[in-house]
């Protein structure tokens, strides 16, 4: 794994850079072998950087869009974050709506959904028992308490290794979550972190020791890239780049 930390001057040259590494991604990627697939996040630092998606000429039918995590409310729900990207991207942009690929929640039962929603993984990437897919990119975000996607502290979702999709839960609410080896499994994870409020997660997050299940985004360790992308309120303290 390689981490490269970059601490950049504010939240646009945040979300250039972000812009910057998915442009680059999905062009290798389609170039490759002729798709792109991309896990968003939610919650609110991405927004821009879904605005700035939908101003690109892609190739969009080559471009495929999963989320790393979702909130249990329906998709018109103002906490959506299929909701929040289709608004600020997806719906701006010509991509077909069978290349969309949101975690459903409209089965009364989330451990079905998130069954549901690994059945969906396995039959596009073409997996046989056990196999885990790869994405191309994983985009990320951390909360206030070090959780990232929906793996919040303490809770069983930290530890489970033998399935692709979980039940998360933020305060007894649930939520759906990739599991820690799919994110680990992803060619590249993007990390991006703005605001000083995230300056003492990533003091926990970084620290050569600690405690995975207090600080979850701790157990996010790819295969390949890892790039966390700070603006300087949130990562004053990191203002080498480090490999
Ligand atoms: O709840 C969530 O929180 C994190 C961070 O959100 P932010 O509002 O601080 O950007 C996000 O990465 C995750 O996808 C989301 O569901």
């Amino acid at each position: 794994m390689d981490r490269i930390i970059e601490v950049l001057s504010d939240r646009q040259a945040v979300i250039d850079k972000a812009l910057e590494l998915i442009l680059q991604k999905a062009e290798v990627a389609i170039e490759a072998r002729g798709k792109f697939t991309i896990a968003l996040s939610g919650g609110s630092t991405p927004k821009p950087l879904y605005e700035a998606l939908a101003t690109q000429n892609l190739p969009w039918e080559q471009i495929h869009i999963f989320w790393g995590d979702e909130r249990y409310v329906p998709p018109d729900h103002p906490d959506s974050n299929q909701k929040m990207a289709r608004q600020a991207w997806l719906d701006r942009v010509p991509i077909p709506a069978s290349n969309i690929h949101p975690m459903s929640t409209t089965l009364a039962d989330p451990a079905a959904a998130a069954t549901a929603h690994e059945r969906e993984l396995k039959d596009f990437f073409d997996l046989s028992s056990g196999e885990i897919p790869e994405f191309d990119l994983i985009l990320l975000g951390i909360g206030d308490d070090a959780h990232t996607a929906s793996l919040f502290p303490h809770t069983e979702a930290l530890q489970v290794s033998d399935r692709l999709v979980t039940v998360g839960f933020k305060d007894g609410q649930p939520r759906l979550t990739l599991t820690v080896p799919v994110l680990n499994h992803a060619k590249c994870v993007v990390f991006v972190v703005t605001g000083s409020s995230k300056q003492p997660a990533l003091a926990q997050i970084f620290a050569p020791t600690g405690d995975e299940l207090t600080y979850p985004a701790r157990l996010i360790r790819p295969k390949g890239e890892l790039w966390w992308i700070l603006d300087q309120a949130a990562g004053e303290r990191y203002v080498k780049t480090d490999r």
